[in-house]
């Protein structure tokens, strides 16, 4: 796959300089919490740095390439396609960035939606998002520390706060994040 640097350089002319420079702030926000849960630094630094790949991308070509990848796009994603950039993202993580790293295409299919079964990168680079240094809203310390100490928690109050939020704008809600919320309470209570 191509290495950090060439990412960098790629992505720079695909996306705008806000979301590249989002994409800067998740990528060290990501190799941070990799250092406190012991996961590969560079592999986070990388994925972070990916996970908006296919963000620069319309809805109506998001809805064409969903097709030509044979993705099966569901009601929620049909009505809102820039939730197909999650999943995209990882296919062309693949095809035009080399990456064939389960756990890294992983992460950034589910970066926006998150879902069941994430493994410990995916929530790292979910987490990324929402406290990366660019991000400013109400409560955003006390989720900063809360994903700084417990992953599984911090996930669980990233999911109720992305809910009240597409509750909040009239927006579906994508069945994926309430089978990960759903997932995660149901380890808690084991
Ligand atoms: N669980 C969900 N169900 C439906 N829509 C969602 C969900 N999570 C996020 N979204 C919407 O998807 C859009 C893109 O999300 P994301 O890429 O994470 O946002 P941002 O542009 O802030 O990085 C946002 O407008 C958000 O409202």
């Amino acid at each position: 796959m191509m290495d950090y640097n060439q990412v960098l350089d790629k992505l720079s002319q695909v996306l705008s300089a806000k979301r590249f420079q989002h994409s800067l702030g998740v990528s060290q926000s990501a190799a941070e919490l990799a250092i406190q849960f012991g996961v590969d630094v560079e592999k986070a630094k990388v994925t972070g740095l990916l996970h908006d790949c296919a963000r620069g991308l319309s809805s109506n070509i998001l809805l064409q390439m969903a097709e030509a990848f044979a993705i099966v796009v569901n009601d929620v994603e049909h009505c809102q396609p820039v939730l197909l950039h999650a999943p995209l993202g990882a296919h062309l993580a693949r095809k035009e960035y080399g990456v064939d790293d389960p756990q890294i295409l992983q992460a950034i299919a589910l970066h926006t939606t998150g879902g069941r079964d994430m493994a410990t990168l995916a929530k790292i680079v979910y987490l990324a998002d929402c406290i990366e240094p660019g991000r400013e809203f109400p409560g955003i310390d006390r989720l900063r520390s809360l994903a700084f100490t417990d992953l599984d928690a911090a996930m669980l109050a990233a999911f109720d706060q992305s809910l009240h939020y597409v509750i909040e704008l009239g927006l579906l809600i994508h069945p994926a994040t309430i089978e990960g919320r759903n997932y995660l309470l149901q380890q808690q209570n084991k």
